[in-house]
């Protein structure tokens, strides 16, 4: 057994090795309530968190000095909406869009759709200021977030835990009635905002309603009208304001007021034509917030959540959720918007695969091409896929040269994958990559790169190809059907070999492996549904005229499927 120093101490860093840690027994490590961390290199890091654990659970008091990371925290204290477009649902949605931690203290639970609110249950006082304690006393928040606040006392109780556990930034959100015309909150909480609420809050973003009804029910029917509105909110004492026009009548643009006490902004973003605007004012609020919380001054954070609203209506104008005047949108678009700013629909269409143009780069050195000059001559002589493979290029080029050849694909609707390299996949948005089996493991690479990138692996038995499924793959490239030089030692699996593993393979399937004009047609003509199409690097690349050489191939293959079908 290791002899250790301070066992009476409650924190240890000891450097031993795995060995020597297992000689502690554990109960005299208990018996001292002790706490390890047990620091050393070699200690893989399965092993170090095993026994991180095994401290923990012993009931010991356990401190680390690893070091840690503070995420930007909005606490929302505000309604639920079961249909979860506004209210704490929005806050939530919106501050994970903003990669910001959002904390929760529910005030009143509603019963909501898109046709309105029809019942509100609000959470009883001490409860809610139960909920406020258990965050502010615990965890670590930049931004106070207010939504719903339905109950003067709830206001008074917010207002007690702001002084007890300051705050950097306070966001109001004065909600008082919902888009479809339900209150959410009465007259009474009026004082409660002006008294409390405002003079310590960093912003107040009222809509036209909620701005008139704390202006003692002053008219706000112009732009003119919400500029006077801002001046007089910000005299009650609140540092900025942010008068909300959504409901603007007779707008073409979507128009707030910004006043922070010296000048005037007036924010204007297209008004975008949709029914899916329940949950805008919450989610403006919570994107100010997040921002706050990120460290942006007032204006920028403002500005960014508003571009967020409008960015966010704009990507959800057509869909559809619930039947009544008032639909939710999808704070979330930034999962999807790869496949939503190229404009390609499908993510990925089999038939891609008909002539899979794979790059070469001492061929393009060998007659003179740029890789960009290449792709652009192989997807003009129809190319309905093309995959980087840069072997020896700097990392810096290929994303550059990903880039350039990513933007001549998009114009003609290919997509463009990278070989290997899902990291310059990542820097460029390329389409997606294709990997081989001593690559990264496909899971991992659909983990890296989402649900809606291509990924493509090489595959020579059924069995591979099984697992490219499993793993979430979408299709697999299957070879070398004919001997080549492309590639060194690459096993032939010959007509045979690529019939077998079709066969198998519950993923369309390319062939490739020197694949040419001459040799096409006898691949096509295998007769196997799943496999879509040829992949070729020589073929077309090892040629003065990629257009031309690409032109002959696509008949062949055209030629080739009509006669199969
Ligand atoms: N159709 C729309 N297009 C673009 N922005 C909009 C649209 N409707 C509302 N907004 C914006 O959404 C934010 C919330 O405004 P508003 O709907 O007035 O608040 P609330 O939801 O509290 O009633 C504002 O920045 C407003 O300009
Ligand atoms: C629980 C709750 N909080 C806030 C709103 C306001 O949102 P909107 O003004 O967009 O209807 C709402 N409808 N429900
Ligand atoms: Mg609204």
């Amino acid at each position: 057994m290791v002899s250790i120093p301070e066992l009476h101490s409650n924190f240890f860093i000891i450097s031993l090795s795995l060995n020597h840690y297992q000689s502690v027994p554990q109960g005299f490590r208990q018996s001292k309530g002790l706490s390890l961390l047990l620091v050393n290199s070699r200690i893989n890091r399965n092993k170090h968190t095993r026994i991180f654990m095994e401290m923990q659970g012993n009931g010991s008091p356990t401190t680390s000095n690893q070091s840690t990371i503070n995420i930007p925290h909005v606490l929302t204290v505000a309604g639920s909406d079961s249909g979860a477009g506004a209210g704490i649902q929005a806050d939530l949605k919106a501050c994970a869009a903003r990669g910001v931690y959002c904390s929760t203290v529910i005030t009143a639970v509603t019963a909501q759709n898109t046709v309105g609110v029809q019942g509100v249950n609000v959470v009883p006082e001490d409860f809610v200021a139960e909920q406020m304690k258990s965050v502010l006393s615990d965890m670590h928040v930049d931004v106070v977030k207010t939504g719903m606040l339905p109950s003067i006392g709830i206001v008074k109780i917010l207002h007690q835990h702001l002084r007890e556990y300051p705050v950097r930034a306070l966001v109001v959100d004065p909600v008082m009635v919902s888009t479809s015309g339900d209150v959410l909150a009465g007259p009474s909480v009026l004082a409660g905002f002006r008294e409390d609420l405002l003079p310590m809050a960093d912003i107040i973003t009222p809509n036209l309603k909620e701005a008139s009804a704390l202006l003692d029910g002053v008219k706000i029917k112009t732009v003119s009208d919400m500029r006077s509105a801002a001046k007089l909110l910000h005299d009650m004492g609140v540092r900025n304001v942010l008068v909300k026009g959504g409901d603007l009548p007779d707008s073409l643009d979507a128009v707030d007021i910004f006043f922070d006490g010296e000048h005037l902004y007036e924010l204007r973003s297209s008004r975008i034509k949709t029914r899916n605007t329940h949950g805008t004012g919450c989610t403006l609020a919570s994107c100010i917030a997040a921002e706050l919380a990120k460290g942006a001054s007032m204006l920028e954070a403002v500005k960014v959540a508003k571009c967020f609203v409008e960015t966010a209506l704009d990507y959800s104008k057509e869909i559809f959720i619930g039947n009544g005047p008032q639909g939710p949108f999808d704070h979330l678009m930034k999962l999807k918007s790869n496949a939503h700013n190229s404009g390609r629909q499908v993510r990925f269409n089999p038939s891609d695969l008909f002539l899979y143009a794979v790059t070469d780069s001492g061929m393009n050195r060998r007659w003179g091409h740029s890789i960009s000059d290449a792709v652009k001559a192989a997807v003009q002589g129809g190319a309905t896929i093309v995959q980087l493979r840069e072997k020896d290029i700097d990392t810096r080029d290929f994303v550059e040269a990903a880039k350039s050849c990513l933007q001549i694909c998009r114009a003609h609707g290919v997509p463009l994958l990278i070989n290997d390299r899902i990291d310059v996949a990542l820097a460029c948005d390329a389409d997606g990559v294709h990997i081989g089996q001593s690559d990264m493991p496909a899971h991992t690479a659909r983990a890296l790169l989402g649900p809606e990138k291509i990924i493509g692996v090489s595959c020579k038995t059924p069995e591979q190809a099984e697992q490219a499924w499993i793993a979430g793959a979408d299709y697999i490239g299957c070879g070398g059907v004919y001997p080549t030089n492309t590639k060194a030692n690459n096993l032939t699996v010959g007509l045979d070999g690529l019939k077998t593993v079709c066969l198998a393979s519950k993923l369309p399937v390319v062939a490739i492996g020197g694949i040419k004009v001459s040799n096409a047609r006898p691949v096509m003509e295998i007769g196997v549904p799943n496999l879509k199409g040829v992949a070729v690097v020589s073929a077309i690349f090892d040629s003065e005229c990629v257009l031309t050489e690409t032109r002959k191939l696509h008949a062949v293959l055209t030629e080739a499927t009509a006669a199969v079908k």
